[in-house]
């Protein structure tokens, strides 16, 4: 069963939505950049009322320790996304400092970039394999830009990882059978404008989802 996180959750009728559609982790930007930011309180409240329903996760991008240490305080999520820069020795001191279950976002873009994982692995809870920040942007990620699944079947089978970048309902399907992640991380694919999260895409996007796992599913029986 594929992990499926829904990220950049502002409105109770989107966490409703996703956890309803069986999603397993939700996620909340605090980035003042990006179209999905929330501030702490804000954060605190949405993750309140997800009470328990499913995993909640801060995405970051570099954080300070006054902000880690609010993350695990006041808010009380369950995750950290640390979508910047990070170094292994910082990852490993964020959850030291914290106590939370960590996931490092890591940029792929070519071959080379998957030597990057390595490294991370025993520092972190989850690695997360994105799409490069296209020239111009000013957002680490969430840009709804996909990029060449195809680089993944050189990875080692024994390296689970979550995949994003610019998935959405009509991609999914082509995605998980050509990379085999273990999760699934989608934003801008279940967005009608940037950082409006549109119920009708989310269903769309479990819907594709059920139709890969059903084809999964036939294609192992024949085998
Ligand atoms: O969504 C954002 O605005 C964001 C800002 C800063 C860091 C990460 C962000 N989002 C993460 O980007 C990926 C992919 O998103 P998309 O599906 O391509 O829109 C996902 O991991 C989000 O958590």
């Amino acid at each position: 069963m594929l992990d499926v996180k829904i990220c950049g959750l502002s409105t109770f009728e989107a966490i409703d939505a996703a956890i309803a559609r069986g999603a397993s982790h939700l996620g909340f930007v605090f980035f003042e950049k990006s179209p999905r930011h929330v501030d702490l309180a804000e954060m605190a409240e949405l993750v309140d009322y997800v009470q328990g329903r499913a995993q909640t996760v801060a995405v970051t991008v570099d954080p300070s320790d006054d902000l880690l240490a609010r993350l695990a305080g006041d808010v009380g999520v369950d995750w950290l996304q640390l979508h910047g820069s990070e170094t292994e020795r910082r990852v490993a001191e964020a959850k030291a400092k914290t106590g939370l279950k960590v996931m490092k976002a890591l940029p792929i873009a070519g071959i080379d970039d998957l030597d990057r994982i390595e490294p991370y692995r025993s520092v972190t809870d989850a690695i997360l394999l994105d799409s490069k920040r296209p020239q111009g942007s000013n957002l680490p990620g969430g840009n709804g830009l996909s990029f060449d699944w195809r680089l993944l079947t050189a990875l080692d089978r024994d390296v689970p990882f979550m995949l994003s970048g610019g998935l959405d309902s009509d991609n999914v399907e082509e995605a998980v059978r050509i990379a085999r992640p273990a999760g699934l991380d989608i934003s801008s694919g279940v967005e009608s404008a940037p950082g409006i999260k549109d119920i009708g895409r989310i269903n769309r996007f479990f819907d594709a989802l059920e139709r890969a796992r059903e084809t999964d599913v036939q294609g192992e029986d024949q085998s």
